[in-house]
């Protein structure tokens, strides 16, 4: 078959592309490979799930038995996302020009030119043009024992049967320092195998060691200087059905660590394996992933790569933003090039860390103004001491620090780190400040609601840190 528009992978810039073009009266043709998938890894695998697991965890109580919890809470979950993954399939059914094939891998086997293999079922399509949103895949770990059957991954741990009393977690990203909170709230002892000197490598000493206080008080214990070289687990599963099997063995550098199951998060590698890019000339990179330029062009005519495979920030809003990118140059392919949206024109985009509290972040970090030779004046303060927020003291929740980095020419926020309750939403008007310029002396003098997490900006920016 032909079509004009070929999407391979139901991610977010994907999806968005697919419905907004079929809208438009394009013939689209969109290729998932599992029904379980169908809006991608952010609402059944990814963000969503996740997130809903982290905020059952913040409520369970001291005295609710962690399996019978955690089992009620995977049931909500699973409620949750049944929902989502049928109303991201409800979004696109009804176009008519969407054609949708779930259940199918797709192959390059020429320029703009791919087999989908389904079962026995095997289709042929040309497009005109192609996109490529497969995301990314959960990076293996190189030691022996790490393919046992009590090691997971961020996917299959969100089902962990039986709950692990004892969980060992491999990496310190953010996949690590999420999962490391939410079971620690579920009830589980867990261990942070960190190879590094310390969490957050890439952030502030003040700003890691904020979120290493607020883990090691959840009961988190973290192994700095602990590189894992094995994972011995002798138990037979077949041996122990009732699931009381003998605990398993991480080794390490820093010594060995005992636990129940291991949850392997070593980051996410762009999914181009098996895709055949070689076959349509598309470049790969040195991680794996498709080469783009700012326009996500790939290096064949009429191919874009979009979301996580690109190799660009692994984050659902960043993928939907490559929408907007290919969108503009497909609305327009021959005429006025001056709405054309290019990854240049990103600014200040922002992220967070959900673990409890949250750590938001944007710009520049202190280390990196430093770096960079930015003539700076740093505002921060702990949470627990900020007088006029009392906000998290109400929810129980004073972790953190409120960290702001202020360029002292123009008065400009040149980054912040925001390690508290809320600031998945704080981040974002950090964020927004930065984009429109507005200075420290606008936000330290905002009206802002009470009670909430952003008038701490009327104390913290009062005055440099000493
Ligand atoms: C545990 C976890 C938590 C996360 N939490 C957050 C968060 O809180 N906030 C945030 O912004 N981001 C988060 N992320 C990252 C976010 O989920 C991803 O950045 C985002 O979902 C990437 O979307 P995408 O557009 O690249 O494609 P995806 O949504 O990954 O979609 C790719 C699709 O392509 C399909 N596919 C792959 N190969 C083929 C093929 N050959 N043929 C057909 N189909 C194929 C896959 O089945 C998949 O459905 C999280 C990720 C994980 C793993
Ligand atoms: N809230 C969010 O926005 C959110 C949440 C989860 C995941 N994500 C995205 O998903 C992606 C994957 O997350 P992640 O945390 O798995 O990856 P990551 O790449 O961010 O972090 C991986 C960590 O593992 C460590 N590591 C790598 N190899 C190791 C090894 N052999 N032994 C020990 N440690 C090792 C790295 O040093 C790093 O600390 C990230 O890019 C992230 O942006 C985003």
């Amino acid at each position: 078959m032909h079509t004009q528009i070929l999407v391979i992978g139901w991610g977010k810039a994907g999806k968005t592309l697919a419905g907004v073009l079929g809208r438009a009266g394009r013939s689209v043709t969109l290729v998932e490979r599992s029904g379980a998938m169908v809006g991608g890894t952010c609402i059944n695998i990814g963000c969503v799930p996740t997130k809903a697991l982290v905020y059952s965890a913040e409520g369970r109580r001291e005295e609710d038995d962690p399996t019978a919890y955690f089992r009620a809470a995977v049931a909500g979950r699973d409620t949750l996302i049944d929902k989502l993954n049928a109303a991201n399939r409800a979004m696109l059914e009804p176009v008519e020009q969407v054609r949708l094939v779930v259940g199918g891998v797709a192959e390059f086997v020429g320029p703009r030119q791919v087999r989908v293999t389904g079962g026995e079922d095997e289709l042929m399509i040309t497009a005109d043009t192609v996109i490529i949103n497969t995301g990314a895949v959960p990076r293996t770990l190189p030691v022996p024992g790490a393919d046992g059957p009590r090691v997971h991954d961020s996917t299959s741990l969100q089902h962990v049967e039986p709950f692990p009393a004892r969980l060992a977690i491999v990496g310190a990203g953010p996949v690590a320092l999420e999962f490391a909170s939410m079971f620690a709230h579920f009830g589980s002892v867990v261990t942070v195998l960190e190879r590094g000197e310390r969490i957050l490598r890439g952030e502030d000493a003040d700003v890691a060691a904020s979120m290493a206080e607020a883990l090691t008080d959840a009961g988190v214990r973290i192994l700095t200087g602990a590189q894992t070289t094995a994972i011995e687990d002798d138990a037979a599963p077949d041996a122990h059905p009732t699931g009381q099997r003998p605990a398993l063995t991480v080794r390490t550098t820093a010594g060995d660590v005992t636990a129940d199951a291991v949850l392997v998060a070593v980051g996410r590698v762009p999914a181009t394996a098996g895709l055949g890019l070689d076959a349509a000339g598309i470049e790969v990179g040195e991680g794996g992933e498709v080469v783009t330029d700012d326009l996500l062009r790939t290096s064949a005519d009429g191919v874009w790569a979009v979301g996580d495979v690109n190799g660009g920030s692994q984050q659902t809003y960043v993928s939907y933003d490559d929408h907007r990118i290919v969108l503009s140059q497909l609305e327009e392919p021959d005429g006025d090039r001056s709405g054309v949206r290019s990854r240049a024109d990103r600014v200040a985009v922002p992220a967070t860390i959900f673990t409890t509290p949250p750590l938001g972040r944007v710009g520049l970090s202190e280390d990196q103004a430093r770096e960079q030779g930015r003539s700076f004046e740093v505002y921060a303060k702990p949470v627990a001491k900020i007088a006029v927020m009392p906000r998290p003291k109400a929810l129980g929740e004073t972790h953190g620090l409120i960290k702001l980095v202020v360029d002292t020419d123009t008065d400009e926020v040149l980054g912040a780190a925001l390690h508290t309750v809320d600031a998945q939403e704080m981040i974002n008007l950090v964020a927004l400040a930065m984009r429109t310029g507005t200075t420290r002396d606008q936000l330290l003098d905002g009206i802002w609601t009470h009670p909430s997490t952003t008038e701490a900006l009327n104390e913290v920016l009062a005055s440099p840190r000493d």
